[in-house]
């Protein structure tokens, strides 16, 4: 685990309308900023990842990191050399300001947690630079969600970011990622224990969650994976093996993450669309100065290759594909070939 942190600041204006009267950000770091800050880069998370980008081992637990191999002495992001960010979300659960925090009442936001956008979420991420004195990132990182605020960034503040990696996202949400995410909410909120968003602190919403987790998981992997992998066997319990591990999944997430922030963070990724405001995508893409890496993973069902390639051809730069049977899971599996991508960013 890296150097974890709080940060508390002031009053937060919403895109959508509405203040948040002030934001908590958890985050780590590793490596040692640059006297002029030049080496700082900032690693952009998923739906349920966390700050954790490298896990670690602690008194009695373990803490999971997403991209352990990415990260360290040596690694694509070398922190003999880069000073590593990576701050958990907006609306999250994983120490940020999210539906689970206590409102100004001393109650959880719950359902009054206001609507939150890609760009607050980015907003936030700039606070925390300020506060770190990082007037420009040598590069933001970022797979799926994570690709959605890397890329926001490098639109909405290009004097910023000079290196982008943009990997396995889109430029707007899709019909299909927004008819999945929306069924995954319905989920979500059809669990009587969802009681409107506002259920007691505790287990909450688990089975409506977990049916959420059930659905996107199969998005996140690939037909000819689970195809070969499970096939239609049937375990000595009786239930269908790819059954089986849905419900692992399902049951692992439901014990880590909150369900109003599942239903914030996806319905911040439905509103996901950097040209909104901005004359289209072409218009905003067109803002991005950045040294820009483009890649999607071959078999990534829900962030299709043609996504990865709009914004590749917006930024005048290669497509770059990821070989994978995984599918989208593919940009936190594909490490090696994740890696030579990062390091190829960092080199030019
Ligand atoms: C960037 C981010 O922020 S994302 C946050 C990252 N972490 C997560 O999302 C956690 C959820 N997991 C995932 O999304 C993916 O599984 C990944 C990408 C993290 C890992 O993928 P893989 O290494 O391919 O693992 P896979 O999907 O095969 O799952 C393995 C698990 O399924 C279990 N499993 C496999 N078959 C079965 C079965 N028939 N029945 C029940 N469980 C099964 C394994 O025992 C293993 O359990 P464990 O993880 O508790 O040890
Ligand atoms: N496994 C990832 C996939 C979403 O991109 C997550 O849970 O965030």
């Amino acid at each position: 685990m890296g150097d974890r942190r709080f940060l508390d600041l002031g009053p937060l204006q919403l895109e959508r309308g509405g203040t948040l009267p002030g934001v908590r950000v958890a985050y780590e770091t590793w490596g040692t900023l640059a006297p002029d800050a030049g080496n700082a880069v900032l690693v952009e998370h998923a739906l349920t990842g966390d700050s954790h980008v490298v896990g670690a081992a602690g008194p009695g637990h373990a803490t999971a990191g997403w991209w352990p191999s990415l990260v360290g002495p040596g690694a694509p992001l070398d922190t003999d050399e880069l000073f590593v960010v990576c701050a958990n979300v907006l609306g999250g659960c994983q120490g940020t300001t999210g539906p689970s925090s206590a409102a100004p009442d001393g109650a959880p936001w719950g359902s009054r947690f206001p609507a939150v956008t890609v760009g607050d979420q980015v907003a936030v991420e700039a606070a925390v630079a300020d506060a770190l004195g990082i007037g420009r990132w040598r590069a933001v990182l970022g797979g799926s969600m994570g690709g959605m605020r890397a890329l926001e960034w490098a639109v909405s503040r290009p004097e910023r970011v000079a290196g982008l990696f943009f990997l396995a996202s889109g430029a707007v949400a899709s019909a299909d990622q927004i008819g999945t995410q929306t069924t995954q909410q319905a989920a979500v909120r059809s669990d009587p224990a969802w009681a409107g968003g506002d259920y007691a602190p505790g287990p909450g919403p688990v089975s409506g969650l977990g049916i959420a987790r059930r659905i996107a998981h199969l998005t996140y992997r690939s037909d000819l994976e689970l195809g070969a992998r499970f096939g239609n066997h049937v375990q000595d319990d009786g239930r269908f093996a790819v059954a089986s591990y849905l419900e692992h999944h399902a049951t692992k997430l439901a014990a880590r993450f909150d369900a109003g922030s599942y239903v914030v963070l996806t319905e911040a990724m439905n509103g996901w669309d950097v040209g909104r405001g901005r004359g289209g995508v072409p218009a905003a893409l067109s803002r991005v100065s950045a040294r820009a890496v483009v890649a999607g993973v071959d078999t990534d069902r829900l962030y299709p290759l043609a996504q990865q390639q709009q914004v590749a051809d917006a930024l005048g730069v290669p497509l770059r594909v990821v070989p994978s049977p995984y599918g989208h899971d593919g940009f936190l599996l594909e490490t090696e070939a994740v890696g030579v991508l990062v390091r190829e960013l960092l080199a030019s």
